[in-house]
C-alpha cells in the first residue's frame, strides 16, 4: 500500500483552531471540531502530554473479570479481526464503557508502536483524559467514528488512524467499544465498515439466549437474512418496545432513545399473532416484513452468569464433521469416567471450541467452564491465580483472599490451555492437586476438596517438551490419558465442504462465486479455522448487496493460490533467511509475539527489534 501524503488542509485547520480559536468551515469533520472544543472546555492543553495512568496488572485482571461477559460475547470477532489485522499491519482493541482498554490484538509491529503512545491494555482512552480519539469520542457521541492522524487532539496520537464503534446491549446501553487502529500514513478505507459489521455480530449475540419476560421478534424484508446479524430484532414487554438491535431500529427509522417509549401499535398494522400464519407482518407503512416470533418458554434469561455460557463460534454454533463428532463422543465418555483429556493441535484448529463443546454435552453443563491460558498468566502470579490464597498471604494480595481458578471450576470443567507453558517449578504442585483432588490455598487454611472435569490443551508436542526437560514426565502421564489431535485445515481433503458450511453461517446470505470458493478451498490456511472464519467474515462485510462474492475481494495471497506465510527464500543472505523464518513463525502464531518468540527460541524484544513494523 502506498503511503498517504499528509493533508495540508488539516495541518492549517489545526493551526488556525489552536492558535486563533476557529477552523475554516468544512476543513475538519463536525464531530472532530466539536470534540476539540469540548477538550478545550475540559482545560486540556494541546501542547501538554496526555496525563493517563496505567492500571496495575492486578487491577486490569479484576477489570477483565468484571467485564467477562462482554469479552466472551466479543471474542469471536476479536479473534477474527485480529487475524485480518495481522496481515494489514493494524490492531483491534476492546474497551469497556469507560474507555478502559481490556484487550489489544493484531499486528505485532503495530502493537509495539501503539504501545509507545499508550494505546494498550490497562490504559483509559476517554476523551476527558487523552483528548479527541476514536474510542473516547465515539463514547461521548454514542456513535461510530473514524479519527485520522492529525484529527487527534494531542500531536503524538497523530501517528494513528482509529475506527471505533460503540457496542450496545439489547436495551440500548453502551457496554464498550470495538476499535481498529493502524498507521495514519496508510489508507484505512474499509476499517470502519469492518468494525461496524463485527459489532453487529457481537450485539446480535446479545439476543442469543432471549431476554427475560420479553417477546422477541426477528424481522427482515428478505427472508434469507433471517437468522443473520443483519436481521432486525425487537423485544416487546407489555406491548411496548423495550429492546432492539440497530438493524431493528433502522427498519423503522427509530434510534435508541425510542426504546422504552414506542408502543407495538405505532410500528405494526397487524397483531403479532398474525405472524404464525404465513411468517409475514405488515408494518404501519404497509411494508411486508418476514419474521419469526420466539416462543417465551424456549428462552433463558440473558442474566445467566458468564462463565457457564458456551462460546458461540457463530450464530448457529460450532461445526464438527463426522470425524470430530466421533472424537467428541469418545472424549466425552473418557471425561465422564473422571479421566482427563488432552487436546493437541496447531493454533486456530479449535481446541478451546472443542473443549467448550465437550463441557456443553456433559452432565456438568450447568456448572462453570473455566478456561485458564497458562501462557497468558504472569509467571509470578500464576500460582496465586490458580490455587488461590488466604487473606494477607503476600504483598498485593486482595484483602479477603481469593479462591483461585481451580475452585471456580467446582462441579464444572477446568480447561488448562497452553499447559506446555506452565512454569516447571509449579508443575509438581499442579500434579499433587490433580492426584489428590484436594487444595491447600497459599498462606495456609484448611485443604478443600475439588471436583471438576479436566481438559488440557497444547499447540506444541508435549512429549518433545518432556524430552527437552521443560515439562515433567509424571505430569504429562497424569493429563495425557486420552489424547485428541485436531488436524490442521490444510490436511482436510474436503476443505470446500468446510468453506461451504462456514459460509452458510457467516456469509450473511450473500452468494459465493465458484472462483472465490475454489480459491478459498485451495488455500493452505496456516491460521486454520480461526483464519478462515476471519477471512469469511471480512468477505461478508465487503460484499455488495445482490452480487456474488468474486475473487477480487479475496486477500492477495488467497487469490494467487499462495500460502499465507511468506516462503523462505531459496537462496539469499543468512539475515534474509532468519527474517523470513521469523515472519513465518509470527504468521503461524497469528501475530502472537510471545508464542512466535517461544517457538523460535528467542526473546520477544529480539523479534520486535528484527522485524519492526511488518510490511503492509
Ligand atoms: N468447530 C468450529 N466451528 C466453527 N468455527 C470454529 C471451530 N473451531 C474453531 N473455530 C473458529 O476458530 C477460532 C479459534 O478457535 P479456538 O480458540 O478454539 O482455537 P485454538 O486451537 O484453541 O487456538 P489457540 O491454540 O491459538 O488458542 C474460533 O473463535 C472460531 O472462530
Amino acid at each position: 500500500m502506498s503511503p498517504l501524503a499528509p493533508d495540508p488542509r488539516l495541518g492549517s485547520a489545526r493551526r488556525s483552531f489552536f492558535e486563533r480559536g476557529a477552523a475554516p468551515v468544512g476543513a475538519v469533520p463536525e464531530a472532530i471540531l466539536h470534540s476539540w472544543q469540548r477538550c478545550q472546555r475540559h482545560g486540556l492543553l494541546v501542547d501538554a502530554q496526555p496525563a493517563a495512568e496505567p492500571l496495575t496488572d492486578n487491577r486490569l485482571r479484576e477489570l477483565r473479570q468484571r467485564r467477562e461477559r462482554l469479552w466472551r460475547q466479543a471474542r469471536p470477532e476479536l479473534d477474527g479481526l485480529a487475524a485480518e489485522m495481522t496481515h494489514s499491519g493494524s490492531i483491534v482493541l476492546l474497551t469497556d464503557e469507560d474507555g478502559w482498554i481490556l484487550d489489544a490484538e493484531g499486528s505485532a509491529g503495530f502493537l509495539d508502536k501503539a504501545g509507545r503512545v499508550a494505546l494498550m491494555p490497562g490504559m483509559r482512552w476517554d476523551e476527558g483524559t487523552v483528548g479527541t480519539n476514536a474510542i473516547g469520542t465515539a463514547l461521548v457521541d454514542g456513535r461510530a467514528l473514524q479519527v485520522r492522524g492529525g484529527e487527534h487532539y494531542f500531536a503524538p496520537h497523530g501517528i494513528l488512524t482509529c475506527s471505533a464503534v460503540p457496542i450496545l446491549d439489547p436495551y440500548g446501553q453502551c457496554l464498550g467499544v470495538l476499535d481498529v487502529s493502524g498507521d495514519a500514513r496508510l489508507p484505512h478505507v474499509h476499517a470502519l465498515a469492518l468494525v461496524r459489521q463485527a459489532v453487529a455480530q457481537i450485539e446480535h449475540r446479545g439476543f442469543a439466549d432471549g431476554l427475560a419476560d420479553c417477546e422477541l421478534l426477528r424481522l427482515h424484508h428478505q427472508p434469507a437474512l433471517l437468522g443473520s446479524a443483519r436481521e432486525g430484532v425487537l423485544g416487546f414487554r407489555g406491548g411496548r418496545l423495550v429492546a432492539a438491535n440497530r438493524a431493528g431500529l433502522a427498519l423503522f427509522g427509530l434510534d435508541r432513545q425510542d426504546i422504552g417509549r414506542t408502543p407495538y401499535e405505532a410500528l405494526f398494522e397487524q397483531p403479532l399473532s398474525r405472524l404464525a400464519d404465513d411468517g409475514v407482518l405488515l408494518d404501519r407503512q404497509g411494508r411486508r416484513l418476514y419474521g419469526v416470533r420466539e416462543a417465551r418458554a424456549s428462552r433463558r434469561s440473558v442474566a445467566t452468569p458468564g462463565p457457564t455460557a458456551p462460546l458461540p463460534a457463530s450464530a448457529q454454533g460450532p461445526l464438527f464433521d463426522t470425524g470430530q463428532q466421533q472424537q467428541l463422543a469418545t472424549a466425552g465418555r473418557v471425561l465422564q469416567a473422571g479421566l482427563p483429556v488432552l487436546l493437541q493441535g496447531e493454533t486456530g484448529t479449535g481446541k478451546e471450541v472443542f473443549a467448550r463443546e465437550l463441557h456443553a454435552r456433559s452432565t456438568r453443563a450447568g456448572k462453570p467452564f473455566v478456561a485458564v491460558n497458562c501462557a497468558a498468566l504472569p509467571e509470578g502470579l500464576i500460582e496465586a491465580e490458580l490455587f488461590g490464597y488466604e487473606e494477607g498471604a503476600f504483598t498485593g494480595a486482595r484483602r479477603q483472599g481469593s479462591p483461585g481458578l481451580l475452585r471456580q471450576a467446582e462441579g464444572g470443567t477446568l480447561f488448562l490451555d497452553e499447559i506446555g507453558d506452565m512454569p516447571l517449578a509449579l508443575q509438581p504442585r499442579l500434579l499433587r492437586v490433580l492426584q489428590e483432588r484436594e487444595l491447600s490455598p497459599l498462606g495456609g487454611g484448611k485443604p478443600v476438596k475439588l471436583d471438576f472435569a479436566l481438559v488440557c490443551a497444547s499447540h506444541c508436542e508435549l512429549p518433545q517438551a518432556v524430552d527437552a526437560g521443560r515439562f515433567r514426565a509424571d505430569l504429562y502421564y497424569r493429563i495425557a490419558d486420552h489424547v485428541v489431535t485436531l488436524a490442521p485445515l490444510r490436511q482436510n481433503p474436503d476443505r470446500a465442504a468446510v468453506v461451504d458450511a462456514l459460509w452458510q453461517q457467516l456469509g450473511q446470505g450473500h452468494a459465493l462465486s465458484s472462483q472465490a470458493r475454489a480459491a478459498l478451498a485451495a488455500h493452505a490456511w496456516p491460521g486454520n479455522l480461526r483464519q478462515l472464519s476471519a477471512c469469511l467474515r471480512t468477505l461478508a462485510a465487503l460484499a455488495e448487496p445482490g452480487q456474488p462474492v468474486g475473487p477480487q475481494l479475496l486477500p492477495a495471497d488467497v487469490r494467487a493460490g499462495t500460502p499465507t506465510a511468506p516462503a523462505v527464500p531459496a537462496s539469499g543472505a543468512l539475515e534474509e533467511i532468519a527474517e523470513a523464518a521469523m515472519r513465518q513463525a509470527l504468521a503461524e502464531c497469528q501475530g502472537n509475539v510471545s508464542a512466535a518468540a517461544k517457538r523460535l527460541g528467542i526473546n520477544r524484544s529480539t523479534l520486535y527489534r528484527r522485524l519492526g513494523t511488518p510490511r503492509g
